[in-house]
């Protein structure tokens, strides 16, 4: 079961569509298959298997065998990293067309997909496979000569993971990385909207000589897939990143099931401070950064800018400009920055968001509801969105308060730092902010002040495989990438050991 794939300049690439399952492709159980548009042309691109909970069983039985003997209890930290490398070396043999598939897939510029997602993801491959050997317990000194207790981070067993469409090549990563290190197995499902690149990584996991059942994915609906993999009782742990609706019902179902651990990492509406010291031009290039990287498809994207009223005209004239230089088009061309949102739904999602944010008054500094009349006739029907600055905003507003998941800035002015701090957490989501400011003793009492999980000073948007993500408040709890990442796939086995001391028996207020 496979089909051809176009990509660009004429480029094709056979892809496997069956579910991944110890080590097979293989059709659903009753032949469910979701299909997959191009967001850039809303052609067809796909037809793929959908899993249903059947298929969901046979991957978490795949996974446990995997789990109980190769992976999880047989295999040697040393074994994991060379595999786990070997598999990055692949991908990064493949990058340029794994590039042009999650471009077509997702709508996102070929570059991005290359040069950040799947450099990144690589990366992340190698950061992990570099720790399999520095898993460690440690000792607890107890009695001297007779007793010691230590402790072993164990792997965890099978792991449900859960994935959005917005980064879908890197969101694995986070994922299956960390996961594979410490020595579990994994049981993926992608996001419906942007299933093809996982498929690939499913083959070239396959060529690096996996053993079977480690890392299975199952393509397919949140409703029912999903569904299946939160409620599944032999599960051991969900990582789940995407909606904070979606990720209130995988808790709940967690806890109805088999009270699987859970990580959520959820949505969020990050605050940008900008202060009156900054270097305006350099400041707006981060702001664009901000809200426009990924098309504002971002969980961390920084939706609310905060300027300080006596720099907002200069600010917000420099900011138009350089948002109106932006090239939007083919997702394919290099150049291009901002190519089609991910599909019609969310499209139509932003737009109306767009459009709410005029009849609630704000000021459109650009963007708005104008057409992208540039666009070739090719595009016509493609999910594109332009870029909308709205200024004047308050709270109160749609487009202050919700998260839109798309390239809408909603723009709010300040007086005064602690009213800045006030404005910036007034939200029930703490997953991103960012500080621009010139003194260093401001950025850093506002990087204490501000309430989420990343805070960036004098930039936005940055991560590393070595430095934890996560949120605060109700962008979720758990960290991924870095150490912190790692350990939320292992769980902590205390060991108390004796080799001196004898008891006598009964037991009585005198021997013990
Ligand atoms: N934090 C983030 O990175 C993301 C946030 N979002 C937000 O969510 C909004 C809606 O986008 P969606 O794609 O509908 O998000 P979603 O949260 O519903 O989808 C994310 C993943 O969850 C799965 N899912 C959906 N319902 C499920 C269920 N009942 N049980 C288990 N898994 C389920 C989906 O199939 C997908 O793989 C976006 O407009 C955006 O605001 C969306 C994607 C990523
Ligand atoms: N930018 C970090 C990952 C995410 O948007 O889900």
């Amino acid at each position: 079961m496979s089909t051809t794939i176009q990509l660009y300049g004429g480029r094709k690439i056979d892809i496997k569509t069956g579910l991944f399952i110890n080590n097979e492709f293989r059709p659903s159980a009753n032949g469910s298959v979701l299909t997959t548009p191009n967001p850039a042309t809303g052609e067809n691109l796909a037809t793929i298997s959908a899993a249903t909970a059947e298929d969901v069983n046979a991957a978490v039985t795949a996974a446990r065998t995997a789990f109980e003997t190769t992976w999880g209890k047989k295999s040697t930290p040393s074994q994991r990293c060379s595999l786990i490398n070997k598999w990055a070396d692949l991908i990064e043999a493949n990058i340029d067309s794994l590039a042009e598939l999650e471009s077509v897939d997702n709508g996102k510029p070929v570059w991005m997909a290359r040069d950040v997602d799947i450099k990144d993801s690589i990366g992340c491959l190698r950061y992990y496979a570099g720790l399999a050997d520095k898993i460690e317990g440690r000792t607890i000194e107890q009695e001297d000569g007779i007793k010691i207790a230590f402790t072993r981070a164990e792997p965890i067993g099978v792991c449900g993971q859960i994935i959005p469409w917005n980064y879908p090549i890197q969101m694995f990563m986070w994922k299956v990385a960390p996961a594979l290190t410490a020595g579990n197995t994994v049981v993926i499902k992608p996001a419906e909207q942007t299933p093809l690149s996982a498929l690939r990584l499913a083959e070239l996991a396959l060529e690096a000589e996996f053993p079977p059942g480690v890392l299975n994915v199952v393509n397919g609906t949140g409703a029912i897939t999903g569904d299946a993999i939160s409620r599944h009782m032999d599960i051991d742990k969900i990582a789940f990143t995407g909606s904070t609706v979606t990720g209130r019902k995988i808790m709940e179902a967690a806890s109805k099931s088999n009270l699987k651990k859970v990580t959520l990492e959820l949505g969020g509406k990050s605050p940008v401070v900008v202060f009156d010291s900054v270097d305006i031009d350099q400041t707006a290039n981060w702001v664009c950064m901000a809200i426009l990287f990924n098309h504002g498809q971002d969980c961390c994207a920084g939706s609310r800018l905060f300027v300080q009223e006596t720099i907002k005209d200069k600010f917000f004239e420099v900011l138009k400009r350089k948002i109106e230089e932006i090239e939007i088009g083919d997702p394919g061309v290099e150049t291009t920055f901002m190519g089609p949102l991910v599909s019609r739904q969310q499209q139509e999602k932003v737009k109306k968001y767009i459009q709410h944010g005029l009849e609630e008054g704000a000021v459109c500094l650009t963007g708005g509801e104008q057409t992208l009349a540039h666009l070739p006739e090719k595009f016509k029907d493609g999910f594109f969105v332009p870029p909308t600055v709205y200024t004047n905003c308050k709270k109160g507003m749609k487009i202050v308060d919700d998260e839109i998941f798309g390239p809408v800035l909603a723009v709010q002015t300040f007086k005064t730092e602690e009213e800045a701090v006030q404005l910036a957490n007034d939200t029930a989501y703490g997953l991103g902010a960012g500080v621009f400011s010139q003194n260093a003793s401001q950025c850093m009492r506002m990087v204490h002040a501000l309430k989420a999980g990343t805070v960036w000073c004098n930039q936005y948007m940055v991560l590393s495989n070595a430095v934890p993500f996560g949120g605060m408040k109700q962008s979720g709890f758990g960290r991924e990438l870095g150490i912190e990442g790692l350990k939320e796939y292992t769980q902590t086995k205390a060991v108390h050991w004796n080799y001196g001391e004898e008891i006598s028996w009964p037991l009585n207020g005198t021997n013990i």
